[in-house]
């Protein structure tokens, strides 16, 4: 993929929009995001951070401690109330993310946690209708122990959007690409559409399965911009992390007085290994998802059903490339059957069967039973999430080891017959009839 302003795969300025293996390339993508403060490129921005202690220090330095002496006045007295690695992190995030403030804790779903909590009873929350699990029940807990309103709407449709929003709608909650159905979600109309509701209302944008390596929110018109660190961010599932980007000073404030009251602000160490992480972003990320397209591509060409927006067969192919600079490198796909589903995730083995996307190895995981388990059998079926769908995250491995391997898998697990030119997924009629196989034990 392309960074913005970079020329696609080699290819020259004005030559045929083709990569040289003459595939189709992705319509020029997003503009490139506007500098706010950054004097640098993104990729120069995230590796360049400056260290003002005493001796220079090439990495920031770790300030293990919970107090710190001298009494009223000091720019900090405890670590729940601010930490210097901490606010190191915080400005360099705001850079990257192109907010006037951001605001690190520990985990992401802490980040919602903080930004749900100026909701008040009565207040109304529209969100989409494919969510990653946990925010799921976080607003479930809402619904029914604090009497905020949900609605659950398929915010790939403005119009349902619109119909939901009314003057008492305090929060948009969006996610795009969604996990794990990769739904596309226009923020900058629907932005404007709450805006034009409730001129209050705050429009908060999931950012976790793109980063800001490749999408703003915050320059679509959203007004906060959140994500899980523990994913693309920090890039090896060794830390746990939430950020949140706000432009607004008011709501800034309003979020770190619930972070300093609540005690949930990112732990000193744990801030610099997000700081070391943010290093490698642009590296990790070019090469995971140019990975994915073509784990994408494969799949396609082999007659799965793959959702994944560098694909031109996604219903929002267009929408996703005028609001972001890249697909990511998660997708899912589906084979018609549970079982058959159950078999290729245990016939792997580089994608590791896990929870969680975002790390440099690559991963596997059947959402109905791992990450969105969470969401009753029955909700799941309103909202047409299939129970045999597959996710994959792909990883920075070798490409041809990662095919290989998941080639394999799909022949092992009969997922596929084979044909004079390698091989091809199963038809509707010869998916039924599939014997269940063991069924996997996951947590949700
Ligand atoms: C889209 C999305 N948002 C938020 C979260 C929550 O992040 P965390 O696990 O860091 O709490 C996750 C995953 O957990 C996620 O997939
Ligand atoms: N047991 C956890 C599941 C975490 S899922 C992590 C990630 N967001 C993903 O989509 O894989 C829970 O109940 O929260």
């Amino acid at each position: 993929m392309s960074a913005p302003g970079d020329i696609p795969n080699g290819v020259a300025k004005g030559l045929k929009h083709l990569d040289l293996d003459g595939h189709d390339l992705p319509p020029s993508p997003a503009p490139s995001t506007p500098t706010n403060g950054r004097k640098y490129a993104l990729a120069t921005e995230l590796v360049y951070t400056e260290s003002n202690d005493q001796f220079n220090s090439s990495s920031t330095p770790i300030y293990q401690s919970a107090t710190f002496k001298g009494g009223p006045g000091q720019e900090y007295d405890y670590t729940r109330s601010g930490n210097p690695t901490r606010t190191h992190l915080e400005r360099h995030l705001a850079k990257i993310m192109c907010a006037k403030r951001a605001l690190v804790v520990s985990s992401g779903m802490g980040a919602l946690d903080v930004i749900t909590r100026i909701l008040k009873p009565g207040d109304e929350v529209v969100t989409g209708d494919d969510l990653y699990g946990g925010t799921n029940r976080l607003l479930n807990y809402l619904r029914s122990n604090n009497d905020i309103i949900v609605h659950h709407i398929d915010t790939t449709n403005v119009e349902k959007v619109k119909a939901a929003l009314t003057s008492k709608t305090a929060m948009v909650l969006l996610e795009t690409p969604t996990n794990p159905l990769i739904k596309i979600v226009d923020i900058a109309s629907i932005a404007t559409a709450a805006h034009a509701a409730n001129p209050k209302a705050v429009v908060a944008v999931d950012n976790t399965m793109l980063s800001p390596y490749l999408q703003n929110p915050l320059d679509l018109g959203a007004d906060v911009s959140y994500e899980s660190g523990t994913k693309y961010l920090s890039g090896h599932h060794d830390v746990m992390a939430g950020v949140i980007g706000i432009n607004d000073e008011v709501l800034g404030d309003r979020f770190f007085f619930m972070i300093n009251s609540t005690g949930c602000g990112l732990a000193p160490f744990d801030s610099w290994l997000l700081l070391r992480g943010i290093k490698t972003l642009s590296v990790r990320m070019e090469k995971q998802q140019t990975n994915a397209q073509a784990i994408a591509e494969f799949l396609e060409n082999h007659g799965f059903k793959v959702r994944f927006p560098g694909l031109k067969s996604h219903p929002q192919y267009a929408l996703h490339w005028s609001q972001a600079r890249g697909a990511g490198a998660v997708l899912s796909f589906e084979t018609g059957s549970i079982a058959l589903s159950e078999r290729i995730v245990e016939s792997t083995h580089l994608f590791g069967i896990s929870v969680s996307f975002g790390c440099v190895n690559s991963l596997i995981s059947m959402p109905c039973r791992m990450s969105h388990a969470s969401i009753d059998p029955a909700t799941r079926k309103e909202r047409a999430l299939p129970e045999d769908i597959i996710r994959l995250c792909v990883g920075i491995e070798d490409l041809d080891d990662l095919i290989a391997d998941l080639s394999q898998a799909l022949v092992r697990a009969g997922a596929v017959r084979l044909t004079d030119n390698g091989f091809q997924a199963l038809s509707a009629e010869e998916v039924e009839g599939e014997s269940r196989s063991t069924v996997l034990v996951m947590d949700g």
